[in-house]
């Protein structure tokens, strides 16, 4: 997984924190050592070479005193193949004048007054007095005068060196290749340790980011696990808290929702139960029922099954309404679908069709049976009155039955037909069962009753 950039960011941000410092101490002491260490180098070589200068003064100063040519023209080659560094020698009278010499200078030697050491970019020049009081031997006015520290030594002549300092440089420059070496596997070393520090700090931050975006993105059993104690342990703590109370939240309301779903649908079955039953008999309504009943038609048409439809109507209702109330031509009404379900099968559909009038669809069921179930229900009218303040009243229906005939080929022809045999019912005295004939085809549909 590659951290995201504000992570990626901030790692590079603590690496340079960590690791600037390292190198910028490390530089300023890189920078002090050499010039330091370069200084002291080249104060090294102007002792040495003065020393030398002494030296030789103090041979040369007896040869200089006595003009002993040979002698002085053998101590400067000696002393020029004394050291691979010293590149020419040169002896002079205290007049100036040369004297012996070894090598040769590189540039005209500036002027031999008092004693001088002159640096020149890679030349050394070291030009040193030689005196001496070995004159005041053989004088007591000088040797009183020397005693008493009052009179300089005698100036015999001068020696003069002159030094290379390509080597020193060299020595130099190596060891400053050296110091860079190791201020270059310091700095590395440094960076390393940064970039470990930088990562450890990061590290813990990449984990809890990814995390908290996996909770996020909803996979709330996701769980910062840092083993380290420190302030990213107690926030990972206070994150997997979160995640676990977000847990039971998103649960809770999952709950919520899912009983809330249930209530709706319980709502909804029951509001569609109630737009398809009677509110007052719990009876189908004529939509619902017409809806069923197409479909019964349509099955007994693909079986050739035989279905048959009853419908009847109360006798002389108005005058049940009008002597007892409306109240006792409802619980008639009621009473009435009671009996009516008693004698149903469980296949059949029974229906208040408007008012006072019914109906009922009997699949698989052929015009003679439903006749006799016509017969059933009127008889069962007839031997149980409706109960009514105390008192015992005899209600009775006329009923018209018919049989589904292919021809009809809907269902209202065999709603209209089974309504002229229950209108012959009511003419032929009502309480009675009248069995439809098929009438070709009849027109109309299914209206509504007035309310
Ligand atoms: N109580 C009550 N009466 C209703 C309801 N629906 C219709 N009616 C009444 O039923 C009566 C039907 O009267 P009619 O059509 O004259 O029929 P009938 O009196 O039964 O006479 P026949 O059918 O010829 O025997 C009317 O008075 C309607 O007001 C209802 O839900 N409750």
């Amino acid at each position: 997984m590659s951290p995201d950039p504000m992570l990626r960011q901030m790692r590079l941000r603590l690496w340079l924190a960590a690791a600037l410092p390292a190198v910028l101490v490390v530089l300023v002491l890189l920078a002090l050592f050499v010039q330091r260490h370069g200084h002291e180098l080249l104060q090294a070589k102007q002792h040495q070479a003065q020393a030398v200068a002494k030296q030789l003064a103090s041979q040369a100063e007896f040869s200089l005193f006595a003009a002993d040519v040979q002698t002085l023209q053998r101590l400067a080659a000696t002393t020029k193949d004394s050291d691979d560094e010293i590149v020419a020698v040169a002896l002079r009278a205290a007049n100036g004048q040369f004297q012996a010499g070894a090598g040769r200078f590189g540039a005209a030697l500036p002027d031999f007054t008092g004693n001088r050491v002159h640096l020149n970019g890679e030349r050394l020049w070291v030009i040193l007095e030689v005196r001496s009081d070995l004159m005041a031997v053989d004088d007591p006015l000088a040797a009183g005068l020397l005693e008493s520290g009052a009179a300089d030594p005698v100036l015999l002549g001068f020696v003069a060196l002159e030094y290379d300092l390509i080597a020193l440089q060299r020595s130099s420059q190596k060891l400053l290749l050296w110091a860079l070496a190791a201020t270059g596997l310091a700095l590395m070393l440094a960076a390393l340790l940064s970039a470990l520090i930088a990562s450890s700090v990061t590290r813990p931050v990449a984990h809890i980011s990814d995390v908290v975006r996996r909770i996020g993105s909803g996979e709330l059993q996701a769980r910062a696990e840092l083993t380290r104690a420190g302030p990213m342990a107690q926030l990972a703590r206070g994150i997997n808290r979160m995640a676990s109370q977000v847990a039971v939240t998103q649960e809770e309301l999952k709950l919520q929702v899912q009983q809330a779903t249930d209530e709706l649908r319980l709502q909804k079955l029951e509001a569609e139960r109630t737009a398809r039953t009677d509110g007052l008999t719990g009876l189908l309504r004529r939509r619902a029922f017409i809806d069923l009943a197409e479909a019964e038609i349509q099955r007994s048409l693909r079986y050739q099954d035989p279905l048959s439809f009853i419908m009847f109507d109360v006798d002389h209702f108005k005058s049940i309404n009008d002597t007892h109330g409306h109240a006792c031509g409802d619980a008639a009404l009621v009473h009435l679908a009671d009996l009516l379900r008693q004698q149903m099968r469980d296949s059949d559909l029974p229906c208040r069709w408007g008012g006072e009038e019914f109906v009922v669809l009997l699949p698989r069921t052929s015009a003679d049976v439903a006749r006799h179930a016509a017969e059933r229900i009127r008889s069962h009218f007839e031997a149980n009155p409706v109960r009514w303040e105390a008192r015992s009243l005899r209600v009775t229906a006329s009923f018209g039955v018919a049989a589904f005939d292919a021809r009809d080929l809907s269902l209202s022809s065999m709603v209209a037909r089974a309504d002229a045999a229950l209108y012959r019912a009511k003419r032929s005295g009502r309480n009675r069962v009248e069995v439809a004939e098929y009438e070709g085809w009849a027109a109309g549909g299914f209206e509504q009753p007035a309310a």
